[in-house]
């Protein structure tokens, strides 16, 4: 990292500080604090009392936006299930691809990022008073920071969603023709993922994302957590039955013997390979470096991103406080932790250098219809189907901030932007699923925004000077941590443009 970059970040908000940036932004654009206070939130003023100057400094902190009366239970049950997502699906090969040391390091680096960057939100939400992204983004750079967060969020929670109703509409006839013990597909509508995909959208999703609140998902998430639960479990045992190597065809032979050629050819572009993953072994490889091993970091950076939930969870808790969200937050990262570790390390322990950037694929060539994987199809199928419900509700408030700001509640708006919004990812789905890969791109974009660049900056804009001025240590690593998410973020483009233009779309924001 660069260490000159940090003072002339500084100087930069300097130019335009909190509340003050007029300077810098429209008339129009700019909120006022006394605006804000009527225009924002309806209990403005004795939030604002409360809030500023002196009210980060309490103990308790008071939001008056919402009462919430989610338990903190479910609340980590919620988080959890955010976190959780077709993520997992791609960490055995981003394992294969850096080796098991390599991984965990790298792992317990996001990890560590992602708790960190919600302790920013959180921090930023209790001087605004307010817990909504959107908010923070209105309140550290006007309206381009409000449109920014809202479009980030959407983009990345769209790619989410669509990633997991992709995994319904391919894995649903095979689950469906195994149960009928058919051999072949057949033309039934049954069989047919793009109805299987309506079908589960209408009876399962749609209902759930019409709650009128996050919390009342809290069941459905334990459940999905639970299956996620079994899919682990299962991937262990899985470890100790399939054989290495896996008695092979013809084809696939071949397949495997391209596959080292062009890694060959990696290493002739300049790539260091230290132990390249041998597609034949059956080793563990502790530490890897070949042209894939960029691609891990989008994949685990996708696979923690839970922050457009954080705050709308928090808007929801019981006796809400900054410490107890922390806290709910790092159990959700901790727990998700140490499930991605195991989930990664048994399923590279049991294909190694063969698994697929999709784990689930890779036990098709073991046994397509045994009757195990069959059951982790299911549960898989579960717990990104009931995760849907969770990662729409930031988009809808996204929404609902960028369109109707201001309103009250309607149940009319609250269904109709449901409706919208899962129709449009059923016809994407349905229609242009190799437009997803273009979600790749988007994921490269909107996660390390998501995660580093915005809870930073904002976080820098939003705390007073005079509480903590721009040299202190902690606004000193919040914009180094801003300016790592902007590494990241030209890291993963320049690797999926790469990936595109060679032709290869292993592009690992694409799950
Ligand atoms: N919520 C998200 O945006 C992605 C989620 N972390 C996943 O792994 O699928």
């Amino acid at each position: 990292m660069d260490a000159t970059d940090v003072p002339l970040q500084a100087e930069m908000v300097e130019l335009v500080p909190n509340g003050k940036h007029a300077a810098a932004l429209t008339a129009s654009a700019v909120p006022s604090l006394a605006g804000d206070r009527f225009e924002e939130n309806q209990s403005g003023a004795a939030e604002m009392e409360e809030f500023l100057p002196h009210g980060a400094e309490k103990k308790q902190t008071h939001f008056t936006d919402f009462e919430g009366k989610t338990s903190f239970g479910m609340s980590v049950f919620n988080l959890s299930n955010a976190i959780m997502g077709s993520g997992i699906l791609g960490l055995a090969y981003a394992m294969a691809n850096t080796g098991i040391i390599l991984f965990l390091f790298l792992l317990t680096a996001v990890a560590l990022l992602s708790s960190y960057s919600i302790h920013l939100l959180l921090k930023s939400s209790g001087i605004v008073g307010i817990r909504a992204y959107e908010q923070l983004g209105y309140r550290a750079f006007g309206t381009p920071g409000k449109l920014a967060a809202a479009i980030a969020i959407t983009l990345q929670n769209i790619g989410a969603m669509s990633s997991y109703l992709y995994i319904v509409k391919s894995e649903v006839p095979l689950v469906i023709q195994t149960f009928l013990n058919l051999e072949e597909k057949t033309t039934d509508w049954y069989m047919n993922g793009n109805y299987l995909v309506i079908l589960v959208s209408i009876t399962i999703i749609l209902p759930l994302a019409l709650m009128k609140q996050l919390g009342y998902l809290g069941y459905a998430s334990g459940f999905s957590l639970s299956c996620m639960g079994f899919f682990l479990i299962s991937v262990i045992y899985k470890k100790f039955q399939v054989p290495c190597p896996l008695p092979e065809q013809e084809g696939n032979l071949t397949g495997s013997l391209n596959a080292t050629l062009i890694s060959t050819s990696d290493y002739q572009n300049g790539y260091t390979v230290l132990q390249a993953p041998d597609q034949g072994t059956c080793t563990p490889s502790f530490f890897t470096l070949n042209s894939q091993t960029a691609y891990t970091i989008p994949i685990m950076a996708f696979a923690f991103v839970c922050h457009p939930e954080v705050l709308p969870i928090y808007t929801e808790l019981k006796d809400p406080s900054k410490k107890k969200m922390q806290c709910i937050s790092n159990i959700s990262i901790t727990v998700m932790y140490l499930m991605y570790f195991l989930a990664a390390l048994f399923g590279y322990l049991t294909f190694y250098g063969r698994v697929e950037s999709e784990l689930l694929h890779t036990y098709n060539k073991v046994d397509p219809f045994d009757v195990l994987i069959l059951c982790v199809r299911v549960a898989v199928l579960t717990a990104v189907t009931l995760t849907v419900p969770i990662v729409l509700f930031p988009v809808r408030r996204a929404i609902q901030q960028m369109l109707f700001q201001g309103k009250d509640f309607s149940w009319i708006r609250h269904v109709t932007i449901a409706v919208v919004l899962l129709t449009f990812i059923n016809l994407l789905v349905i229609f242009a699923p190799s437009i997803l890969g273009i979600f790749g791109m988007i994921g490269a974009t909107s996660a390390p925004c998501l995660i580093f660049i915005f809870p930073a900056i904002f976080y820098i804009r939003i705390m007073p000077k005079d509480k903590e001025p721009l040299r202190s240590t902690p606004k000193i690593l919040a914009a180094c941590f801003a300016l790592l998410g902007v590494l990241f973020m030209i890291m993963s483009l320049s690797f999926i443009i790469i990936d595109w233009a060679t032709g290869g779309g292993k592009s690992g924001g694409s799950h």
